[in-house]
């Protein structure tokens, strides 16, 4: 995988409150250049993580943010398993004054029971925001932000699966999820790999084995470790108790 920077925390309140600084870092850099910020955000455990701080940070204009979902289940929008609704939650709920609902691009309910139809509509979606012109080939979030499952995967890419080769598709569906539920959609590798920035977040101890594969691992070929973007900057941010296992790769103190 390519070099990516580390960033370890004391604590997940800590991780939370560097994580939405750097959120608003780049925010504000995307917003003076092409006057928009363009994110992709994952479920799991990152919505949570992601929100405790920035949901309080009144120095970021959301109204100038077009959120996306790397991956998402093929489940109704309210229903527990469904990343958007961790996302209202945790974050769009408290920020819902400030945020333009047709900015927000959940997956189309209507057509949860087929994630084909699913996921060419999402792309549909993307395109809209991204392709006004033919010639864009992947859209380029600025920030796409990352979970890292204990298996090594990430979005609904698994490992050994046959998605991890889908190269011209944006977003691809997937039927037989490992992790239930089995039908879901997700950004692939090729939309990832061409952000500006991919942010990792993970933290526990239950993570630290998986966290040192990736980084430190050889001859594998674990999801996290497809994500190797063209042009854009990885980096992690993780607890100390994720890092715990790391030898060789040296975390550093997060500042802007
Ligand atoms: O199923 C999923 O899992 C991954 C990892 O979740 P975590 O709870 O272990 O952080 C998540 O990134 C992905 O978006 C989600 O659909």
């Amino acid at each position: 995988m390519s070099a990516a920077t580390v960033y370890s925390f004391p604590t997940t309140h800590a991780l939370s409150s560097g994580l939405s600084d750097f959120v608003e870092h780049l925010s504000s850099d995307a917003i003076k250049k092409h006057d928009r910020f363009t994110v992709a955000v994952s479920g799991g455990s990152l919505p949570k993580l992601l929100s405790a701080d920035l949901r309080h940070n009144s120095r970021i204009d959301f109204s100038k943010w077009h959120i996306f979902f790397a991956d998402e289940r093929c489940v109704p929008l309210d229903h527990p398993d469904s990343n958007y609704a961790e996302l209202k939650t945790q974050l769009l709920d408290h920020i819902a004054e400030q945020i333009q609902p047709s900015h927000v691009h959940p997956i189309n309910q209507a057509l949860i029971e087929d994630p084909e139809e699913a996921a060419e509509d999402y792309m549909d979606q993307l395109k809209d925001l991204f392709a006004a012109k033919d010639s864009v080939k992947f859209p380029v979030f600025d920030l796409i932000l990352l979970g890292m499952g204990p298996d090594g995967h990430t979005c609904s890419l698994f490992p050994g699966h046959p998605l991890l080769h889908e190269h011209l598709k944006w977003v691809a569906e997937i039927t037989d999820s490992p992790k239930p539920p089995p039908n879901r959609i997700t950004l692939t590798f090729s939309v990832l790999n061409h952000a500006h920035n991919i942010a990792f977040v993970t933290a526990g101890e239950g993570k630290q084995e998986m966290v040192q594969r990736i980084l430190e691992g050889q001859g594998e070929e674990l999801p996290c470790q497809l994500v190797n973007p063209v042009h854009g900057k990885l980096v992690w941010f993780v607890d100390d108790a994720a890092a715990g296992k790391l030898r060789v790769v040296r975390p550093v103190a997060y500042k802007l």
